[in-house]
């Protein structure tokens, strides 16, 4: 498949995706490779509060910019690990049809199983 062919987000994977061992001179992708998981992780903090800051002051020209800031940095830090979106496609498709709140009650039961307490 193209990357042509590709939607937004796996076109910005594939992208960042292809800037590993690139010249950090020429890509800020390359150069956040280099610089490691611990600062690309950073990264992706800062971009997750700053959204989240835009979410609270309700501002939607911001929420939409600090959202594809996160995206981007989100998919440095995916390829960096050598998780490719599938991976979390999957992961998604395996919880669907799944409520958050059964599945957070399910939790608590084995929880309390595990502590003993039932
Ligand atoms: N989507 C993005 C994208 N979004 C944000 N950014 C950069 O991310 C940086 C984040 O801003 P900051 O002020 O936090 O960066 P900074 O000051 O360098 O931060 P520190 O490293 O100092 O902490 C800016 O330099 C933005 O330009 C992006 N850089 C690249 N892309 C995509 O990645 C592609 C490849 O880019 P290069 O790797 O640069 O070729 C581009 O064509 C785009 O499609």
């Amino acid at each position: 498949m193209s990357k042509d062919d590709l939607g937004g987000l796996d076109r910005l994977f594939a992208t960042v995706a292809a800037r590993k061992g690139g010249d950090p001179a020429q890509s800020y992708t390359a150069k956040l490779y280099t610089k490691g998981s611990a600062k690309i992780a950073q990264k992706v903090g800062e971009e997750a509060v700053e959204l989240a800051i835009a979410a609270a002051l309700e501002d939607r020209d911001e929420i939409i910019s600090e959202s594809a800031d996160l995206l981007y940095h989100l998919s440095v830090l995916w390829a960096n690990a050598d998780v490719d979106p599938a991976d979390i496609y999957a992961k998604l498709e395996a919880r669907e049809g799944q409520s958050g709140l059964a599945e957070k009650a399910a939790r608590k039961n084995d929880g309390e199983k595990k502590n003993g307490l039932r």
